[in-house]
């Protein structure tokens, strides 16, 4: 076990920006980097596998979890439940990796309550026109749920400024770079924190 704690980060965005593209590259950069798998109630796209990309659950399970106290944060997003599992994210942090969050701005609210430390991250999209063309293009949602997701999409921009980063993603490549900056500085930041905590421990006579 590391001494210090890992970083945990929370990346935001509205539907179809991108961020589970811009995470999988970030994460195929850095193995380090440990990701927080959600659970959910919404049914499993082609291609998605069960403990990969979500844990995919029936309502009444979610909403035992809840009860139980074993989320750290929860949201209903567009009829269905997406919750954050509170051990693995808790556990990993204590062993000195940094976890990423891939959630909506409710979920990401609730989490700044608890981890007020966590580092927010808002993936912007380069316009509108083009968020509906990504949601659109990438095939996994009816007319009616990309309405739907675009009408959210508007809601979570107005949520931003509660960020502490905002990354546009208008090609993968540099927005993956962006946000690997924003993680070393972030370790930067801590390592200057606890540097000077060291001093000041050290100059006190007892
Ligand atoms: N920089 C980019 N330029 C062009 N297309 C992109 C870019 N980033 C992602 N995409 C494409 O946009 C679509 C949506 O991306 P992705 O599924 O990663 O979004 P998301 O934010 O995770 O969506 P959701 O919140 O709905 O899960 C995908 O088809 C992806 O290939
Ligand atoms: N509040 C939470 N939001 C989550 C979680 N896991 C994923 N999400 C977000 O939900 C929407 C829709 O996801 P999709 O896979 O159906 O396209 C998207 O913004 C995700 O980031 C979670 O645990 N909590």
């Amino acid at each position: 076990m590391k001494d210090e704690k890992g970083i945990l980060f929370i990346l935001s965005g509205p539907s179809g920006v991108g961020k589970g593209t811009v995470r999988k590259a970030l994460f195929d950069q850095d193995p380090d980097l440990a990701y927080s798998i959600s659970v959910t109630t919404r049914p499993s796209r082609e291609g998605e596998k069960d403990g990969v990309d979500y844990f995919f659950k029936a309502k009444e399970d979610v909403l035992k979890m809840i009860e139980q106290g074993e989320l750290i944060e929860y949201a209903e997003y567009v009829g269905n439940y997406y919750g954050t599992p509170k051990a693995y994210v808790e556990q990993t942090l204590e062993e000195g990796r940094d976890v990423f969050l891939e959630i909506e701005v409710q979920g990401a609210m609730q989490v700044k309550e608890n981890f007020p430390e966590g580092v927010f991250i808002f993936l912007f999209p380069p316009s509108l026109e083009e968020l509906k063309n990504r949601i659109i293009n990438r095939g996994t949602e009816t007319e009616d749920l990309v309405r739907n997701r675009l009408l959210e999409a508007k809601k979570e921009i107005d949520m931003m400024d509660a960020y502490d980063y905002v990354v546009v993603n208008d090609d993968i490549e540099n927005a993956v770079s962006r946000i690997e900056s924003i993680v070393i500085s972030e370790h930067c930041k801590r390592e200057r924190i606890a540097s000077q905590y060291k001093k000041a421990i050290g100059s006190v006579e007892l």
